[in-house]
């Protein structure tokens, strides 16, 4: 198995400056959970170990020094100690704390970063998995003496603990390994428009949330799911994490708030342990849509190139010239623009394969086409139309700017050395057949304006190569 690599850049910081901010996260997460809980109970909202446990993902190589655990285990114990708890709950409890997050480390760090980015189908079931075992762990080792600190029957003891630690780490540590690489405000949202659709979503998610407060009853805390769902399809990955942790906080907190009926104080600990739980677990369906419809839109975008693009050269294959560029040329004729074709073909490109091999042909075709693309604007087509032969459809080109083109293309192939192995060096030329269209017509379809540019480059080619020769009456050279 690979290991993880989130690490954010290549020049990271020194290690001690990770491990500071670590402590501060975990100190300041302590005093969330610490002021949040019960008086004298255990804290329901403890969020430590997950913030814990996903920077350690997110920085492997704070994970790999035993320092950086004693510090977190010494941040925590201060954490408790500060606000007042016994030296025995401070260190038992925290080292319980500290064991579940070893053993989600241990279980998590060792999968592919491909799978902890979402880039799986099985990484929901990974994270999950990692969620529970850590969880678990925590619990092993905490529920008993947390049984006697705080006076709870001992199966209770075990519930809490494993469900404060499950909710925790199941809403925080998707955000973690979903969150973009380097800072936050540096993430491109794929959502580039602001349109009312990409808001709809959102809007769905505040009505069913409205509609669950309003009726209520047991089956409420499902009415936002569909909702969920169609956030998780619109918007992706990592929005849906933060969304299901917001959604879910605030389930859990305007819970807590209506303590009476239904809090996480001890009378009413199994019902609100077992919602929490739920909550927890539901927030996964949303996930595993946003993950799977990620994979399968990225799928189809790798496809889609592959269809469209010459898998040799990367310019357009010949099928996707043609659909595109007859689209581009109906556009240009309601425009009363002007369009030029060219027809490129390099020369004596047989001779290149027989002596010195198919392969160094195929290096000299991906040559040139990095050399055109550098050579055309953004808005211009190129294609393969096969062997050695490609097509350039120019938008809005004059005759002459497109005859500059073609003269731009031979002079900058005729420049370019190819290098040989042995040191040898190999110089190619190109031929090039131009028809320009001032005034397009219905008549003048890609076919149309490829088959003349073509006569061209049969013009080209039988007066001597290495030019570029005009679609005209005469067929006349080029020189401008
Ligand atoms: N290396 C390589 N060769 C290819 C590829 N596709 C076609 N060819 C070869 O390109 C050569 C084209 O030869 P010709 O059509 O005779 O053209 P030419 O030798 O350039 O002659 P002129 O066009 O008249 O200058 C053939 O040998 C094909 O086998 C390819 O993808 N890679």
């Amino acid at each position: 198995m690979q290991t993880t690599n989130f690490s954010i850049s290549s020049n990271e910081p020194p290690l001690w400056h990770g491990q500071l901010a670590l402590a501060a996260c975990i100190f300041a997460a302590c005093l969330a959970g610490i002021f949040s809980r019960p008086v004298g109970f255990l804290a329901s909202f403890w969020p430590a170990n997950a913030i814990m446990l996903g920077l350690l993902l997110r920085h492997p190589a704070w994970a790999r020094s035993a320092s950086t655990w004693a510090l977190a285990l010494l941040t925590y114990i201060s954490a408790d100690l500060l606000t007042g708890a016994s030296v025995f709950v401070a260190v038992i409890l925290n080292i319980a704390n500290v064991a579940g997050v070893w053993v989600g480390w241990l279980f998590l760090h060792r999968q592919s970063s491909e799978v902890l980015h979402f880039q799986r189908q099985r990484s929901v079931l990974v994270v999950f998995t990692g969620c529970l075992l850590a969880s678990l762990s925590c619990m092993a080792v905490g529920a008993w003496p947390g049984s006697i600190a705080f006076n709870l029957p001992l199966w209770r003891s075990f519930f809490l603990w494993f469900s404060s630690e499950f909710y925790n780490y199941i809403l925080l540590i998707p955000v973690f390994l979903a969150s973009p690489k380097g800072w936050l405000w540096q993430w491109k949202c794929s959502i580039t428009q602001r349109s009312l659709a990409n808001v709809l979503p959102l809007l769905a998610l505040l009505v069913s949330e409205a509609m669950s407060l309003l009726i209520g009853g047991p089956g409420a805390i499902a009415f936002i799911m569909p909702a969920m769902v169609w956030c998780a399809i619109a918007y992706g990955v990592f929005p849906t994490t933060v969304l299901s942790l917001l959604v879910c906080s605030w389930k859990a907190a305007s819970l807590f708030l209506a303590s009476d009926a239904f809090g996480f104080a001890p009378s009413n600990l199994m019902e609100s342990t077992s919602y929490r739980t739920g909550l927890a677990l539901l927030s996964l369906a949303p996930l595993a849509v946003a993950c799977a419809y990620s994979l399968r839109t990225q799928a189809l975008r790798k496809l889609n190139h592959a269809v469209n693009h010459d898998f040799l050269t990367g310019v357009l294959a010949r099928r996707a010239l043609m659909e595109r560029g007859q689209k581009l040329l109906t556009r240009l004729e309601e425009e009363g623009q002007q369009v030029a074709m060219l027809m490129v073909d390099i020369d004596h490109f047989k001779a290149v394969n027989d002596r010195y091999s198919h392969s160094q042909g195929d290096v000299v075709l991906q040559e040139f086409a990095v050399l055109a693309r550098d050579a055309l604007r953004p808005e211009d087509l190129i294609g393969r139309m096969g062997g050695e032969e490609f097509a350039i459809m120019l938008p809005r080109t004059t005759h002459d700017q497109a005859l500059l083109v073609g003269q731009r293309l031979c002079e900058r192939l005729r420049e370019h050395v190819f290098p040989l192995p042995n040191q040898d060096q190999m110089r190619i030329t190109l031929s090039v057949g131009m028809h320009s269209v001032s005034c397009i017509g219905p008549q003048d379809s890609m076919e149309h304006l490829l088959s003349k540019a073509d006569e061209a480059l049969y013009v080209a080619k039988n007066s001597g190569r290495d030019q570029v020769r005009q679609y005209g009456p005469a067929l006349a050279p080029s020189a401008i």
